[in-house]
């Protein structure tokens, strides 16, 4: 078992979020906090340092973390945004425990034991991702921090894809079936309020 002293968490919160007119995703209200802060609830007090993966908005984002981190700026001619695996490889590369929890701003329903639904399914692997029954969910991980040299390779030869990567490893799926729901993820304005009213009008009348 990974004990909480070697584990980091980290939201990814270094999009464009196009889908919402670029605003930044993580800091939309939505029931009650900003989207970050209903993942960061999932992951405080259950990791050793929590980070915040941004690429702007810094000094908003530091009221929900122990410290921000923007995406490594890679010394290529491409430049600009280069996705998720850039900012799990930030990650990697900022942390200073044996491990890495990532999971992505945009999901405010990921399950309370996300945590040690992970750390449980990790086993002897290196990297873990979380399945729903159908889907992998390729930005809620569990990584050893010493693939960082391994993923800086991977992105200098310009591959983006997340589960390519996760393929060549010895990696897992977590099985979380037993709550579908929970990857609920928002990229519009229609989704945002769709899922809102859902989460509001769930059995437990609120969002934890
Ligand atoms: N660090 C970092 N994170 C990213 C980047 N692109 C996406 N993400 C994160 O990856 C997760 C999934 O992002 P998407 O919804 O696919 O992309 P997005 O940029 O947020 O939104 P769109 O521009 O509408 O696709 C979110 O947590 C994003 O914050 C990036 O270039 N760098």
């Amino acid at each position: 078992m990974i004990p909480t002293h070697d584990l980091t968490g980290m939201v990814l919160a270094g999009g464009e979020g196009r889908r919402m007119g670029g605003r930044d995703k993580g800091l939309e209200p939505f029931a009650g906090l900003p989207l970050v802060g209903h993942v960061v609830k999932r992951l405080e007090g259950r990791v050793a340092e929590l980070l915040i993966n941004a690429n702007r908005n810094a000094d908003a984002y530091r009221f929900f973390a122990d410290r921000v981190i923007a995406d490594v700026v890679m010394d290529d001619a491409e430049g600009g945004f280069k996705g998720p695996l850039m900012g799990i490889y930030s990650g990697l590369r900022a942390a200073k425990t044996p491990w890495l929890l990532v999971a992505p701003c945009d999901s405010p329903a990921l399950p309370d034991d996300l945590v040690a639904r992970m750390v449980q399914g990790v086993g002897q692997h290196d990297i873990a991702v979380a399945f729903d029954g159908e889907r992998l969910h390729p930005v809620v991980a569990l990584l050893r921090t010493s693939l960082a040299d391994d993923l800086a390779a991977t992105l200098a030869v310009g591959e983006r894809k997340i589960d390519r990567w996760y393929a060549r490893h010895n990696w897992c799926k977590v099985d979380m079936s037993d709550c579908p729901d929970a990857f609920a993820n928002l990229n519009t304005e229609e989704e945002k309020l769709h899922l809102e009213k859902v989460l509001m009008g769930s059995s437990s009348k609120e969002v934890k």
